[in-house]
């Protein structure tokens, strides 16, 4: 992916170590482990458009037939992407990198089931309402799994599978939402820069200030994006 095709609003978003913005092999150098795992090449998070039944919510909810979207059409809409090791995240130097490069120096761990999570119930139905923050979300799995649903240029949902090694970054101002899936079970690190805000801005917020600046760095300039190249 070459960084030269982006407008430079969105350039900061590469300057950071070893992201990953597609699926080349040289991005991917956990990919002989995964291969190993489970004989699966592709390890990179998977993301795809979703349909809209209203089936539970934890079922994937693919198209028919399946449509996949790729890691750099996730930069385009801000979305950063990492794959780590958690099995000792304690002492993760690439970890420690991100950190320091993004200034994450607050941290804390999230397991999410009904015996360490009070109000189980309501803060799994709050985190599925479409929202935004005035700062960005950044999530780390750690254990299980679950889906962040984020909106594209055109308002349509994307699913992005969220499973364990997954770090996300989700921009200030983006809507977004998310839900377990069908294990039933995540644990997470939850990332901030300073003071932690964890306040939910349901849609609409066209007139937050983090919305109005998303929608100028990641949506009306997508067009311009484009045509200059
Ligand atoms: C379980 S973390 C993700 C849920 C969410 O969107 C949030 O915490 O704001
Ligand atoms: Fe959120
Ligand atoms: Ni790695």
């Amino acid at each position: 992916m070459e960084v030269s095709r982006y407008p430079s609003t969105l350039r900061h978003i590469f300057d950071v170590p070893n992201l990953i913005l597609c699926r080349t092999p040289e991005s991917h150098h956990h990919q002989q482990e995964s291969q190993d795992n489970n004989n699966n090449i592709d390890m990179a998070i998977e993301a795809w458009y979703m349909d809209d039944s209203g089936d539970d919510q934890r079922l994937p909810h693919h198209k028919n037939p399946r449509v996949f979207v790729p890691l750099s059409k996730l930069a385009e809409i801000g979305v950063m992407y990492w794959k780590l090791n958690p099995s000792d995240y304690e002492n993760d130097e690439e970890l420690k990198k991100i950190r320091e490069s993004r200034g994450y120096n607050y941290m804390d761990l999230l397991d999410l089931c009904p015996e360490k999570v009070e109000n189980y119930e309501e803060k799994l139905k709050n985190f599925y309402t479409e929202h935004i923050h005035g700062d960005e979300e950044i999530r780390y799995c750690l254990e299980g799994s679950g889906y962040f649903d984020v909106r594209d240029k055109d308002d349509r949902w994307i699913r992005i599978w969220f499973k364990e090694g997954d770090m996300i970054v989700l921009p200030a101002g983006i809507y977004h939402r998310f839900t377990l899936d069908t294990t039933n079970y995540v644990k997470l690190m939850r990332l901030f820069v300073g003071k932690p805000v964890w306040t939910a801005h349901n849609r609409p917020q066209e007139e937050h200030p983090a919305r109005k600046e998303y929608a100028k760095n990641f949506i009306e300039k997508a067009g311009v994006a484009l045509e200059a190249h």
